[in-house]
């Protein structure tokens, strides 16, 4: 079993924004310097107001983004672009958007299949035993094997976008806001699920959301992103009983705040940040 499933070292994206043609342009610290290490079989909750870098950090974990400077290690072994083939049987996403993350033109059993025919895996009929057992085990009714994306609902799409994820069996999988588009009747549903096939397949998850209500339910640990660094980690009862660092402090008495207006601006105290590591 490797030491540590996941594995960033200093990962930061740094992006170069042009001010119009006459300025020079300035440097966005979209992530920077980015440390953590979530073991096998352990939830990490990654929280942070929109815009603090968590999807920028996600893409750099996927492959989909190279970073400016830093490392990821999956499994131990130090992920590059040019092995991102090999690392989707490891580590999958699941995105915020079933809408538009599964193919209108392709049948529910032709995108949960498509992963086992780009790696080779199995011939055809053991392919489709494959997505028969990978649909029972997300909940997904057979009669809808045959049916287009646009004929299910949002949680049904996010079950198809689950079993394409794991078709492969990746040991981690990286969830950036998974539920966040759907209705909250449905969300607790998809949740569940998720919590369910931790269970049962022994996963490993990178949970990015901003409902840290959401996450207090879900994670072992917490890591807390604000402007593009980790402000603070911790057990999940380090972070939501004893928060230490005054943004987490503000996290989380916005989500309790019982005047909506008052944002996290007005409840950050730049005093605290004077004294905050
Ligand atoms: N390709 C890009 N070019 C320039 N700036 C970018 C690019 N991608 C992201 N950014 C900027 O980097 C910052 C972090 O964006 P990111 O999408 O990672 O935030 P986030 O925490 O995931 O937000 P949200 O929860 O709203 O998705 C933002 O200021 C964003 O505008």
């Amino acid at each position: 079993m490797p030491q540590y499933a996941l594995e960033l070292c200093d990962l930061s994206r740094h992006f170069q924004l042009k001010n119009g043609v006459f300025s020079a342009p300035t440097t966005l610290k979209a992530v920077d310097g980015v440390s953590l290490r979530i073991p096998p079989g352990e939830t990490l909750g990654l929280v942070g107001e929109s815009g603090c870098g968590k999807s920028t950090l996600a893409k750099m974990i996927l492959g989909l983004l190279p970073p400016t400077d830093g490392s990821v290690l999956v499994n131990d072994q130090v992920i590059s672009n040019g092995n991102r083939f090999a690392l989707a049987k490891q580590l999958q996403p699941i995105f915020q958007d079933p809408y538009s993350s599964l193919n209108p033109r392709k049948t529910i059993r032709q995108i949960i299949s498509l992963p086992l025919q780009l790696h080779k895996v199995g011939d055809k009929r053991s392919q489709q035993a494959s997505v028969k057992q990978m649909s029972d085990l997300v909940g997904l009714p057979e009669r809808l094997l045959d049916q287009y994306p646009g004929q299910l609902s949002g949680g049904q799409r996010q079950r198809v976008a689950i079993a394409r994820a794991l078709i492969l069996k990746p040991s981690i999988l990286v969830c950036d806001e998974p539920t966040s588009a759907l209705d909250v009747s449905v969300q607790a549903q998809i949740l569940n699920l998720l919590m369910d096939l931790k269970q049962e397949l022994g996963l490993t998850y990178l949970f990015i959301s901003h409902n840290l209500g959401v996450v207090e339910h879900l994670v072992d640990r917490v890591a807390v992103m604000y402007r593009g660094k980790l402000v603070e980690q911790g057990t999940r009862e380090d972070i939501f009983r004893n928060a230490q660092h005054p943004y987490t402090q503000a996290l989380l008495s916005s989500v309790l705040t019982p005047e909506p207006s008052l944002g996290l601006p007005e409840l950050l105290d730049d005093s605290a940040w004077a004294n905050a590591s």
